[in-house]
C-alpha cells in the first residue's frame, strides 16, 4: 500500500477548525466562487456556481451591520438551495431529453441550420434569464417560473450545439481529428476557467443583473459565430472539388426517421463499446469534480477556497496539455490505444484519494487532470472515426444521452451513500466517502476494460489506431499526393451539393 500518514482525528479537528475560521472571514462578503463547469457553449452562461451567492441568498439591504456569519448582499434574489438546485436540474434534464432528437435534427437539416438554431435557443435562454432579474420581474411571482424556462431553453440549445460542433469538426477536419478535438477541449476548459476567474468579479463590479446581461451579450457572439461558420461552410463547399473532399452536409438520401433507425441498428459494435467506455469513465470522473472540493475540505481539512483551487487544477491541466496530445496523436495515430492507457491510469486515483492521505491532494488532482484530459482528447474523435457523418448527430446524441443517464445515476448513488444529513462523526463520514470511492473505482475499472474491448473489436479495421493499417489510402489533393492515414472512412463518404 501507499506510505501511510495516519489521518489523526485531532489533526483533522485542528485543521477543520482553521478552515472554518478561514471560511467565516472569507464569507463576510460574497462567497468566492468554486471552480465550476460552464454550460457547454463556452460563452453562454446564465447561472453557475460563481453566481450562486447572488441567486441563493436573500437580499440584505444596504449591507450595514453585517455579522461574520451573514452574507452581505443587497442584490441577491433569495431563491434558496432548493430552487437553486431545481435550476441546475432543469438544465441537466433538458439536455438529456433533447440530445437524441437534437442529434437527429442535426443529421436531418445539416450543420448550418442546426448551428444557428441551437445557438439561438441557448442565447434566448441566457437572455430570458437576465430578464428575470431585471426591473419589475425581479422578485415577482413569475421570476422563478421564467428562470426555470430559461434553463430549459439553455439545456436544449447547448446539448444540440455540442453535437453540431463535433459533427462539423469531424467532417471538415477528417485528417486532423486529434488536433481539432484537442483544441476543442482547450476552448471548453477556457470557458470553465474564465467563468471561475471573471464571473463573480464582474458581478461585484457592475452588479449581478448587468453581469447576467453581459453573459447574454457574450452568448450572442455564439450566434454570430454560428452564422459566420455557416457562411464559411457554404463558401467552402462551393469552392471545394467535390470528388476530392469528404464534406457532406445533407446526404443525397433524405434522412427519414425510419432510415435513421436502420442506420442506428447498423452502427458497429465498436461504437457501442466506446459508448459504455465513455459512460463508465464520466460516471466516475464527474462526481469527483462536483464533490471534490467538499471531500478535500473534509478529508484533508483545507478551507473551501483552497479546496476549490485544488479541484480546479484538473481543468487548469486541461488548458495546457491538449495541444501536445493532439500533435502526438497526429504523429503516432494511435487514439484508441492512448484512450485505453488513460482509462487504465485513471482508476488508481480513486483509491489513492480515499486511502493515501499522505499524498498531497493537489498532486492527485493534477494527475487526474492529466489522465482525464488525455481521455477527453481521445474519446470524442473516436466517435467521429467510427460513425458515418450522416448518422453522426443521432449517434452522438445517443452517446451523450447515455452519458447523462450514467452520471445522473452515479450522483444519485453518491447522494444515497452520503445520506441526507451530513455525519458529524469524522470516522463515519470518511467511511462513507470510502464506499463512494470504491463505487467510482469500480466504474473506472469498467471503463478501462471496455476501452480495451473497443480496441480489440477495432483491431481488424484499425480505424482507431491507423498506425497499424497496412495500406494507407493515397488520394490526390491539389495536385499533391497525400494520404488520409488517420481517417480511412473518408473514402466512403457521400459528397453532396
Ligand atoms: N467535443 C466534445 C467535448 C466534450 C467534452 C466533455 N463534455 C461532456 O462530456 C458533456 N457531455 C458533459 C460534461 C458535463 C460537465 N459540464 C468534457 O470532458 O467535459
Amino acid at each position: 500500500m501507499c506510505p501511510q500518514k495516519q489521518w489523526s482525528i485531532e489533526q483533522h479537528l485542528v485543521e477543520s477548525t482553521t478552515s472554518v475560521l478561514h471560511e467565516q472571514i472569507h464569507q463576510k462578503h460574497y462567497t468566492v466562487p468554486q471552480h465550476s463547469p460552464l454550460p457547454e457553449i463556452n460563452v453562454c452562461y446564465a447561472v453557475d456556481k460563481p453566481t450562486q451567492s447572488f441567486l441563493k441568498h436573500p437580499q440584505t439591504g444596504s449591507c450595514q451591520n453585517v455579522t461574520s456569519n451573514t452574507t452581505c448582499c443587497s442584490e441577491c434574489v433569495g431563491l434558496g438551495p432548493d430552487r437553486y438546485n431545481q435550476l441546475y436540474a432543469a438544465y441537466a434534464w433538458m439536455t438529456a431529453a433533447t440530445v437524441i432528437p437534437g442529434g437527429y435534427f442535426v443529421d436531418r437539416v445539416g450543420n448550418r441550420v442546426s448551428a444557428i438554431m441551437s445557438t439561438c435557443v441557448a442565447w434566448l435562454g441566457t437572455s430570458l434569464f437576465a430578464l428575470t432579474v431585471t426591473g419589475h420581474i425581479r422578485g415577482s411571482s413569475v421570476m422563478f417560473p421564467l428562470m426555470f424556462c430559461s434553463r430549459l431553453l439553455l439545456g436544449a440549445g447547448t446539448g444540440t450545439a455540442l453535437i453540431v460542433q463535433d459533427r462539423i469538426l469531424g467532417t471538415w477536419f477528417a485528417d486532423n481529428l486529434s488536433i481539432v478535438f484537442s483544441i476543442n477541449v482547450v476552448a471548453l476548459r477556457l470557458g470553465n476557467v474564465s467563468n471561475f476567474l471573471l464571473t463573480a468579479n464582474i458581478a461585484n463590479w457592475i452588479g449581478f443583473t448587468w453581469a447576467l446581461w453581459v453573459g447574454a451579450a457574450l452568448c450572442s457572439t455564439a450566434v454570430l459565430s454560428a452564422v459566420f461558420l455557416s457562411v464559411l461552410e457554404l463558401y467552402g463547399k462551393k469552392n471545394s472539388d467535390k470528388k476530392l473532399t469528404s464534406i457532406p452536409d445533407l446526404s443525397e438520401e433524405p434522412v427519414t426517421l425510419s432510415r435513421q433507425i436502420k442506420n442506428i441498428r447498423l452502427l458497429p459494435k465498436t461504437y457501442w463499446l466506446l459508448c459504455v467506455t465513455a459512460v463508465c469513465y464520466y460516471s466516475a470522473y464527474l462526481p469527483v469534480i462536483s464533490n471534490g472540493s467538499k471531500y478535500i475540505q473534509d478529508r484533508y481539512g483545507y478551507s473551501k477556497t483552497t479546496a476549490a483551487y485544488y479541484v480546479g487544477a484538473v481543468y487548469d491541466v486541461s488548458i495546457i496539455i491538449p495541444p501536445f496530445l493532439g500533435l502526438l496523436l497526429k504523429k503516432f495515430r494511435c487514439t484508441g490505444l492512448l484512450l485505453s492507457c488513460s482509462a487504465i491510469l485513471t482508476a488508481p486515483v480513486y483509491l489513492l484519494l480515499s486511502y493515501c492521505s499522505s499524498i498531497h491532494p493537489l498532486v492527485l488532482t493534477i494527475y487526474l487532470g492529466i489522465t482525464y484530459t488525455t481521455f477527453a482528447v481521445c474519446v470524442w474523435p473516436c466517435f467521429a472515426m467510427l460513425v458515418q457523418p450522416d448518422t453522426f448527430g443521432t449517434a452522438a446524441g445517443i452517446a451523450i444521452f447515455m452519458q447523462s443517464g450514467g452520471v445522473g445515476m452515479t450522483n444519485l448513488a453518491v447522494g444515497k451513500i452520503m445520506g441526507t444529513t451530513e455525519s458529524s462523526d469524522t470516522i463515519e463520514l470518511l467511511s462513507k466517502y470510502r464506499i463512494v470511492f470504491w463505487v467510482l473505482f469500480t466504474l473506472s475499472v469498467l471503463s478501462a476494460v471496455f476501452s480495451v474491448a473497443t480496441n480489440m473489436a477495432d483491431s481488424r479495421q484499425n480505424k482507431l489506431n491507423s498506425i497499424f493499417m497496412k495500406d494507407p489510402v493515397p488520394i490526390e489533393i491539389n495536385d499533391e499526393t497525400s494520404s488520409l492515414l488517420p481517417h480511412p472512412r473518408t473514402e466512403s463518404r457521400t459528397v453532396s451539393t
